[in-house]
């Protein structure tokens, strides 16, 4: 692995659950592994969770991290090869994540789609141009398309919820918003879901589809109630149009998660990656009480970055 963009194959995630298992068991074992090292933690978008976890998980590996909001506090970057900067744009990309790969031994990255430019968003753009012109590997903090590390940790505390033999009926379900909302998240835990040789099961409206490349291997379905009956775990995540891209299409409150949908489902565990629209998207009663592991999914975050970094430390 020379970046961690994407999942890869079921061994290498079950090698990076193991060692996220290992590291939250004993979180200083490998405090020696980055010393004199730094990671460069860039922000083009906010975040609570990943910022703090991917801090806190380069500290317990003895590596210094720097974080840099280039969102707010950075100059206007330029993306386009060949532009005329005679606008608004100060710095061009190029420059800027070269000299951000001069500075760091691992850069890690959150930029987000515009939702606006379906062509560039499903190519990465913004985030490619770091790893082409950063030239050290690059960890994805939520890029265009994916969330890798919300995945894995995703991945992890599923894991240590299950103990049968059989597969977890896992079901992602689409849930309503305000706004228009990326796909990265839903894209991502289909992918290491469905990598991960879960039962998974896709519900949402009509108009909603995701991207196929990600949802391969699914049972998709507009019948939420078909989708949550015998359900081992729920992920409840908005996202927005994908072939109307970016679109708002439906705001249908039915679609919110409360304690009346588990009765076909008694056991369900319910997720999400926080943050949440309460009661917009998941109802108080369902995030305050014991069906929810969305803490347990945010602590994972940290030993998920753990188990990356270290991964990438070799
Ligand atoms: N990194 C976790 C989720 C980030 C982002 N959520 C948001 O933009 C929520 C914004 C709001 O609720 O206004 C998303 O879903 O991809
Ligand atoms: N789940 C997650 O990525 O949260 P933040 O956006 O707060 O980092």
């Amino acid at each position: 692995m020379k970046h961690f963009t994407q999942f890869e194959s079921l061994s290498l995630s079950k090698t990076l659950i193991q060692s996220a298992l290992a590291y939250k068991a004993n979180p200083l074992i490998d405090v020696q592994k980055g010393f004199k090292k730094r990671i460069g933690c860039i922000f083009l978008n906010p975040s609570l969770r990943t910022r703090a976890s991917t801090q806190i998980a380069a500290l317990n590996l003895g590596m210094e991290p720097i974080v840099v909001n280039m969102d707010k506090e950075g100059w206007a970057l330029e993306m386009r090869e060949g532009a005329i900067m005679n606008k608004g744009t100060v710095e061009h990309i190029k420059d800027a994540a070269a000299v951000l790969g001069s500075y760091f031994d691992i850069l890690a990255i959150r930029a987000f789609p515009s939702l606006t430019n379906k062509t560039e968003d499903i190519e990465d753009f913004v985030f490619n141009q770091f790893i082409k012109y950063s030239g050290k590997p690059v960890i994805s903090l939520e890029s265009a398309i994916r969330h890798p590390l919300q995945s894995l940790a995703d991945m992890i505390t599923i894991q240590e919820h299950w103990k049968e033999a059989r597969k977890p009926k896992v079901v992602l379900t689409w849930a309503p918003h305000i706004k228009a909302i990326p796909h990265a998240v839903a894209n991502s835990f289909a992918e290491w879901a469905i990598g991960n040789d879960h039962d998974v099961t896709i519900t949402h409206p009509v108009g909603y589809e995701l991207d196929p490349i990600f949802t391969k291997g699914a049972h998709i379905t507009h019948n939420q109630a078909e989708a949550l009956a015998d359900a081992d775990f729920v992920y409840v995540k908005n996202w927005s149009a994908f072939n109307d891209y970016g679109k708002i299409h439906s705001t249908d409150s039915s679609w919110m998660l409360t304690e009346k949908h588990f009765e076909a489902a008694p056991q369900a565990k319910v997720m999400h990656c926080l943050p949440v629209r309460r009661n917009v998207e998941l109802s108080d009663e369902i995030l305050d009480g014991s069906r929810s592991i969305v803490q347990e999914q945010a602590t994972n975050r940290i030993y998920a970055a753990q188990a990356v970094i270290s991964h990438l430390l070799g």
